[in-house]
């Protein structure tokens, strides 16, 4: 099974598909993800919020695999935002990783009503991070058109990717646009909608079947036929599996409107509105 790689705009490389660990509890991390790296994936999303890096780094070590073969992203925790915190957050999540540079580093939040707003200035340490080599590219999660605007107007330098909720019940337009507009990709988080009601939908259902396929098989390769990065979660080696299994089949343009036209606005939302969402962990 090949993975498809996506070229982002700093000149790198991404696997187009891979493992997101949300939700996995660090005691099970080490051998959710050692099965999923024995199975075939070679991208891991994690985060610091997510507090199970050190599964990640674990499970890394054990299957010893080259460096430059597995791509592993994390995400500045909302705690670590002032920009005086941000080397210091990235240097405990290489060690817990074992690593000595991640491949793309996100600022998880905007947080726009917290730190007098000036997530533009948190932007500016990711590039100072990405100049130290402790990452090789920078990013940003849950940025709306706006959040996007002030950071390449502040700082001159865009993301290499945003990392927004997208899924057929929450196709997030305005933001992929957005996204895609300043020459980033879109990864789309939670594109199985966190395992809930479109994996049920009879249009989904219906395509599935047309190609001998599952609902949630349908869901991911819709996202990569639209060109975007997915790493959905699993506990499950079947299911790790089965969600791999989407790189011999291609959605026809009907199919992938037919998708979109899921789409149920704000109400298909399964995560926080980035413009409104403030939690700073105590962490
Ligand atoms: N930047 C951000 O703010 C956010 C980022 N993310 C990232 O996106 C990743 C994926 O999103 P996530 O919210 O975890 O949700 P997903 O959309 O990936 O759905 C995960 C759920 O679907 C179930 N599932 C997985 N595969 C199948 C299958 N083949 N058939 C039926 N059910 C299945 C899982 O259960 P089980 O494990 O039991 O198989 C789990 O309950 C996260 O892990 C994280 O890396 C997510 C949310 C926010
Ligand atoms: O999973 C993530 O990356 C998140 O940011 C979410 O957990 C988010 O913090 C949330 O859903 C809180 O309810």
């Amino acid at each position: 099974m090949t993975v498809p790689t996506i070229k982002l705009n700093d000149g790198t490389s991404i696997p187009q598909f891979g493992l997101g660990v949300w939700q996995v509890p660090e005691g099970e991390t080490e051998q959710v993800v050692s099965q999923a790296l024995e199975v075939g994936y070679r991208h891991i999303d994690t985060a610091q919020m997510y507090q199970n890096e050190a599964g990640v780094g674990a499970a890394l070590k054990t299957a010893g695999l080259a460096r430059e073969d597995v791509y592993v992203t994390t995400k500045l925790n909302n705690s670590q935002h002032d920009p005086a915190k941000a080397k210091a957050s990235l240097e405990r999540s290489l060690m817990l990783l074992g690593l000595d540079h991640v491949d793309l580093f996100l600022i998880h939040w905007p947080l726009p009503t917290q730190y007098d707003g000036t997530y533009a200035k948190t932007w500016e340490a990711l590039v100072g991070l990405r100049e130290a080599g402790l990452t090789t590219s920078i990013g940003v999660s849950n940025f709306q058109p706006d959040h996007l605007d002030k950071i390449v107007a502040e700082t001159g330098v865009a993301p290499a990717v945003n990392q927004i909720e997208v899924h057929p019940y929450f196709t997030n337009e305005d933001a992929r646009s957005a996204t895609l507009a300043h020459g980033a990709k879109v990864e789309s988080w939670s594109p199985l909608g966190q395992g809930g009601g479109e994996l049920s939908d009879p249009v989904v259902a219906e395509i599935a079947s047309a190609h001998g396929k599952s609902p949630a098989q349908v869901l991911l390769r819709w996202q990569i036929d639209r060109g975007d990065i997915v790493f959905p979660k699993s506990v499950r080696r079947e299911r790790l599996e089965e969600n791999l299994a989407i790189f011999d089949f291609e959605l026809s343009a009907d199919q992938i409107t037919a998708l979109a036209a899921l789409d149920k606005g704000e109400s298909g939302r399964s995560g926080p509105n980035p413009d409104t969402f403030d939690w700073i962990p105590s962490f």
